[in-house]
């Protein structure tokens, strides 16, 4: 028994006592218990996907369509998860992917998930279109180990300046998303003519810094505010951006480099070719391309394409500790986790979401331990059949 399957014991235990869990420990549950708790707009902003939602639904088509094969009699008493992952140790392959404006699912936004990431000890990946800021951030994250999301603006000196800004507080590993550039046609959200940045949610990162205010003509006021949404607006994506720009982020950010979301192995190729550290395999939780090929789906290419030159990180769609195992198995070394802890904070502030890190690391656990494997790096694909 080790200490991430003691959750498990703790519940019953508990049970002795007529006590609850507060949430269910099945997360595909959560979803519709958030719908429940959050307005309109916020729940069709984090459920929703693009088009008509068919790569949301091939995601988890994809994990379904993947079967482990159990393994019996292999002495699994003693069991580690922990990774070691760009640098940044963790206790099992899981990280808090990045999600913006979090203030819009509750309050505390970031800040609770900050401080329930650092409880977790779990690595906790904090967007550039966040609520609250990098700094304050950090700060209710404590010691708890981070790295930064960059969406990466169209102006330069205000990129540098979020990557100093994030230096300075002590996220240690960089992760690039390109998939976001411009947000997709998402019809939840327009079907609501909702866009949380409009109404100046997730937007702190640029209002309070120092490059992007002497670009509105300094700092945001009530006078400058309108002037100042239109320029995030217009700074926010920037769809131009070639390979070759690379270059530029390495000689501004000393430590690790992961690209996210990627899909084919060609890019996978070109980002080791510029000397990346990492890809996230992604395709932003079906909320990017609808019709796109399911994430687990372009895994096993990515990994064959970057073989030991880069490392494979994988996200979208996983729900509970058996679809982790089924990642891991084609070949990522960890995974990030975005709706389910999204849905953890709708419900239950910086409790739900450690709820939810405690669900999924524990099945993950007890999933590898009764499959007969002991630690991470024995997932292979031999575990899996196609359903
Ligand atoms: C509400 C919401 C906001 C998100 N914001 C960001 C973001 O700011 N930056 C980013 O790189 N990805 C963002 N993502 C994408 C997630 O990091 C992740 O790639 C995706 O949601 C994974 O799929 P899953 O939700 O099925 O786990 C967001 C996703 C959601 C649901
Ligand atoms: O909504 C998203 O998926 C997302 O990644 C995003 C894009 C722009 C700002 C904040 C989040």
């Amino acid at each position: 028994m080790s200490g991430l399957a003691d959750f498990q014991n703790s519940i019953y235990l508990q049970g002795l006592g007529d006590v609850l869990p507060a949430l269910p420990t099945d997360l595909t549950r959560l979803e519709g218990l958030a719908e429940r708790a959050l307005s309109a707009r916020a729940f069709g902003y984090v459920a929703g996907s693009a088009g008509s939602e068919a790569t949301a639904r091939a995601n988890r088509a994809a994990f379904d369509r993947w079967r482990i094969v159990p393994r019996m009699l292999r002495d699994v008493a003693e069991r580690d998860l922990s990774v070691t992952v760009l640098g940044t140790p963790m206790p099992s392959p899981v990280l808090l992917g990045p999600i913006g404006v979090q203030s819009i699912f509750h309050p505390d936004g970031e800040l609770a998930v900050a401080r329930a990431a650092a409880a977790e000890g779990l690595t906790m990946v904090l967007s550039t279109a966040s609520s609250f800021g990098i700094e304050e951030v950090a700060e209710a994250n404590g010691d708890g180990p981070r790295w930064y999301q960059l969406y990466w603006p169209k102006d330069r000196e205000l990129a540098v300046s979020f990557l100093e800004r994030a230096k300075a507080a002590g996220y240690t590993a960089l992760v690039v998303t390109l998939d976001t550039f411009t947000l997709a046609w998402r019809p939840r959200d327009l079907d609501q003519a909702y866009l949380p940045f409009l109404r100046g949610i997730g937007v702190a990162n640029y209002f309070s810094d120092p490059v992007f205010q002497k670009a509105v003509g300094g700092p945001v006021t009530e006078a400058n505010r309108d002037m100042a949404l239109l320029h995030w607006v217009a700074n926010f994506g920037n769809p131009s951006l070639t390979w070759d720009d690379l270059l530029f982020l390495r000689e501004h950010w000393d430590g690790p480099i992961a690209l996210k979301g990627i899909q084919h192995p060609d890019d996978a190729r070109q980002a080791v070719d510029a000397g990346m550290d990492a890809v996230i395999v992604s395709n932003h939780g079906g909320r990017q391309v609808d019709g796109a090929v399911a994430s687990l789906d372009a895994l096993p290419g990515v990994v064959d394409a970057v073989r030991d030159q880069a490392t494979v990180l994988f996200d979208s769609g996983i729900r509970t500790g058996a679809d982790i195992v089924k990642a891991l198995a084609l070949g990522a070394r960890a995974v990030l986790v975005a709706r389910p802890y999204a849905y953890g904070l709708a419900l239950g502030g910086q409790t739900g979401v450690q709820h939810v890190l405690r669900c999924l690391q524990a099945e993950l656990e007890l999933t590898m331990a009764l499959s007969g494997v002991k630690r991470p790096d024995e997932l292979k694909p031999e575990i899996l059949v196609r359903a």
